[in-house]
């Protein structure tokens, strides 16, 4: 059969036309590059992230563009543990990214503001912080794996916020990579329509090891090959050259440009003019800026992906990636204004024109030397140093002291961030990630309770305690977690009642470990973690009502508050939201009337800061149920009645009034434990399926909810459309041949039965299964069960 790989055997005199050598730009050093910073307008700014499963080469990826826009002048290895974008102590000793990093550099006049962010399942949140604020994202697969299940789940997270994206097969290199079968499994498990836009070229007849292997592409785009020079190893020296009629890979090029071409043509009306007028009918005519051009438009608006691929190890492919991000990939005035919600639950657009200013904190670091460092994107009007700015969402007011440019672990200082840019504000003390921030003297926005819509934060799953080597270390056990639970809003920290002990929860095994990790490493505190336990939920069975007072004498002045609560649970999670009533962790509050009725018997309380105070302490009183002290969920609270006692009603007194409420109201509620239920994927070969699924419904406790193939044909949403992916015999591994698709085993588990899953798995299937799973709700456990918990847990 022939193979791409004999165009590469062609001497480069045979080709007729255009023959161009690229040579990477000189290093720029971050200083030279900062002086140029403010150069890039918006148009010319891109927010991008890059998101996929764990190990698909996301950091591999970032340290290439890194080194090829001259910001570094050596290529970090992930294996060797010196990248500049997994700079934690933690990320450098596993190989893998935990805190999304954020860096700028330029590419062909242009700004990158590249996020890197992790693909284990347990750093869900990370990338959810991340995706919030780009504007665009490249999704990279691993070519041999193909769409993996934390593929899936980044990629509905990207779309859960439009976010235009372009795909990178990656690994191409390796024995079982194959392209065609990628975009497929893109079309098919990703739902999502893939252009394919490169081609790769697979040498494997050279004598010369070096030449063999992935060596070169085809740009569909420009009908050219890309081929990247065996002797300079770092990949810096590209030859385009156009394709000749009489080349091998001629004939497939011509196949995948006539589908481009008909692809767009169905979602594009501006090339369907181009075709029929300036390129007269002919697929091969349509030239190359406009195809271009109909690729940027169909991206942005989601209709269809552009596939690029490479290696990123063996350093082929990034720079067309790189022009890709450039071409494809949205500045921030291609994308939709940002969306304000206010206090009164209204809501509005905030254009990137609007002159005042409005931020979103999407990340808090913290530095030893800098304090903290708050990343922040602006939406709209202009970032200053020095300026005063007040928090919206915990309605303080915070001084900027510095603003920076981040290169990784490098910063530069700016003196401003404009709409549209990422950048960091240093002098901030209490801004959390997820915060809204203006300018103090913006009152309409500070009266009306402007906020951008917030992060979601998934419920963490396991906890465990901290104990502090001395009663002398203590302090600064808590001030290392308060600063990490800053950074990490999915960490939470509290102290049991009962044992004094302080408790950390997160999102799974790894992300507690990793606490640990930086507690010791990066805070230099001394402290051990406890067993690793599951972090239960409770609610009330029943409904009840209780009248709460407070009266204490705090700091030598009477403080005093009363208030009715009322509580009831949720019967139907569906249940739609009644006017005036919020939605919190799984639970519905109202303080609707509440603030009025007090600020009307005491005109010098602002009804927004007395709302905002019952609200906190209706959250306060639902994070510690009457069981066991888990946070409660599935319930419907109401604070009412408030009495003021002139001023002696201090916004904290209601806070604490509104809080004990709660507690006396769930304890007359019947309360019990409920347990975290897992959505788990396991994907298995076919001869294993008996085995997995019986061990998941027997000894599991789960539900098996069916099975499906991880490439099923019945793709109701793209069933209309053709997809072209160009043969994978056309590439060389023969394990291509024998590839069967695996069987995805779908269930629902109680996380107390996944335990030890993966070693389970990995004897059940010989190795080759592999789950992935997510806290889907919490579900009700059998009055035995509960009481072995609560006895477990309170050491009887
Ligand atoms: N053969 C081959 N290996 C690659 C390629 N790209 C990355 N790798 C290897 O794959 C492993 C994972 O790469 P990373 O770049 O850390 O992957 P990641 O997606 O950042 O991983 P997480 O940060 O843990 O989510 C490393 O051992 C890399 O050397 C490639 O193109 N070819």
């Amino acid at each position: 059969m022939l193979k791409f790989a004999t165009v590469l055997l062609k001497p480069v005199s045979l080709v007729p036309t255009r023959s161009t050598t690229l040579r990477r730009t000189l290093p720029r050093q971050f200083k030279t590059y900062a002086t140029n910073a403010k150069d890039f307008t918006i148009p010319k700014t891109r927010n991008i992230g890059i998101i996929a499963h764990i190990d698909a080469g996301k950091t591999t990826t970032s340290e290439r563009m890194l080194y090829y826009a001259g910001v570094t002048k050596r290529i970090g290895d992930i294996d060797d543990g010196d990248t500049v974008m997994d700079y934690l102590a933690a990320e450098r000793e596993r190989g893998i990214t935990i805190n999304s990093a954020a860096i700028t550099f330029g590419w062909q006049g242009h700004r990158i503001n590249l996020i890197d962010t992790p693909g284990h399942v347990d750093f869900t949140m990370e990338v959810e912080r991340a995706v919030r604020v780009l504007d665009g994202a490249v999704t990279i697969l691993d070519g041999v794996a193909g769409v993996e299940a934390q593929t899936e789940t980044v990629w509905k997270q990207a779309s859960r916020y439009d976010i235009p994206r372009i795909a990178f097969i990656n690994k191409l290199d390796r024995t079982g990579a194959a392209f065609g079968r990628t975009v497929k499994e893109i079309w098919k498990k990703l739902r999502t329509r893939p252009l394919v836009i490169q081609l790769p070229i697979m040498n494997e007849e050279s004598m010369d090891e070096r030449h063999k292997g992935l060596r070169a592409l085809v740009d569909v785009v420009t009908m050219e090959t890309v081929q990247w020079d065996p002797s300079h190893t770092d990949g810096s020296i590209i030859t385009r050259t156009a394709l000749h009629p009489d080349q091998s890979v001629y004939a497939e090029a011509v196949k995948a440009r006539t589908a481009l071409v008909e692809a767009l043509a169905e979602m594009d009306d501006a090339i369907v003019d181009v075709f029929f007028e300036a390129a007269e009918g002919d697929h091969l005519l349509v030239p190359a800026h406009d195809l271009k051009a109909a690729i940027r438009r169909v991206t942005l608006s989601n209709k269809a992906v552009p596939v690029l691929c490479g290696a990123s190890f063996k350093n082929l492919g990034v720079q067309p990636l790189l022009n890709a991000v450039i071409d494809y990939l949205p500045s921030p005035l291609d994308r939709p204004d940002a969306l304000a919600t206010y206090s009164s639950a209204k809501t509005s657009l905030i254009p990137l024109s609007d002159a005042k200013l409005c931020a979103l904190a999407f990340k808090v670091v913290h530095d030893a030397r800098r304090g903290p460092m708050v990343y922040v994107k602006v939406y709209s009007g202009k970032l200053n140093t020095r300026m005063t700015l007040f928090n919206t969402t915990t309605r303080l007011k915070e001084r900027v002291n510095k603003l920076l440019q981040m290169y990784a672990k490098d910063v530069e200082e700016i003196p401003t961030i404009d709409a549209g840019n990422i950048g960091v504000i240093v002098g901030l003390k209490d801004t959390r990630t997820g915060d809204t921030l203006v300018q103090s003297n913006d009152t309409h926005a500070i009266k009306s309770g402007l906020q951008l819509s917030n992060i979601e934060i998934p419920s963490p799953a396991f906890f465990s305690a901290v104990e502090p080597a001395s009663v002398s270390d203590e302090e600064a056990v808590e001030t290392a977690l308060k600063n990490l639970v800053r950074e990490d809003p999915s960490l939470k920290v509290w102290t049991d009642e009962e044992s004094g002990q302080l408790l950390v929860s997160g999102m799974g095994e790894l992300h507690l470990e990793i606490v640990k990790d930086r507690l010791v490493n990066d805070f230099k505190v001394k402290a051990d973690m406890g067993k690793m336990r599951i972090s239960y939920r409770e609610t009330c069975q029943a409904s009840s009502e209780a009248r709460a007072e407070y009266d204490k004498e705090v700091m030598g002045k009477r403080a005093r508050a009363a208030c009715r609560v009322e509580i009831s649970p949720i019967e139907q999670e569906e249940q739609t939201l009644e006017e005036g009533w919020i939605l919190n962790s799984g639970n519905q509050l109202s303080v609707a009337d509440i603030s009025q009725d007090a600020s009307e018997k005491d005109p010098q309380m602002n009804p927004e800061d007395i709302k905002q105070a019952v609200q906190n302490g209706l959250l306060g009183g639902l994070a510690r149920g009457a069981v066991l002290g888990f946070p409660l969920t599935k319930l419907k609270v109401k604070a009412f009645d408030l009495e003021t006692f002139g001023p002696e009603t201090t916004l904290g007194a209601i806070s604490a009034c509104v809080s004990n409420g709660v507690f006396e109201a769930v304890k007359k509620a019947n309360p019990c434990l409920l347990e975290p239920m897992m959505e788990v994927y396991t994907e298995v070969n076919e001869n294993h399926i008996g085995s997995v699924v019986s061990n998941l419904s027997g000894t599991r406790r789960g539900h098996v909810i069916g099975l499906e193939s991880s490439m099923d044909d019945d793709n109701d949403v793209n069933d209309h459309v053709q997809v072209y992916a160009p043969p994978d015999s056309l590439l060389v591994s023969s394990d291509i041949e024998a590839y069967k698709p695996k069987q995805v085993i779908k269930a629902h588990v109680p996380l107390s039965s996944m335990l030890g899953y993966s070693s389970a798995l990995r004897s059940l299937t010989g190795g080759s299964g592999s789950f992935s799973m997510r806290v889907i709700g919490y579900g009700e456990m059998g009055k035995d069960r509960e009481r072995a918990v609560i006895s477990e847990m309170k050491g009887w």
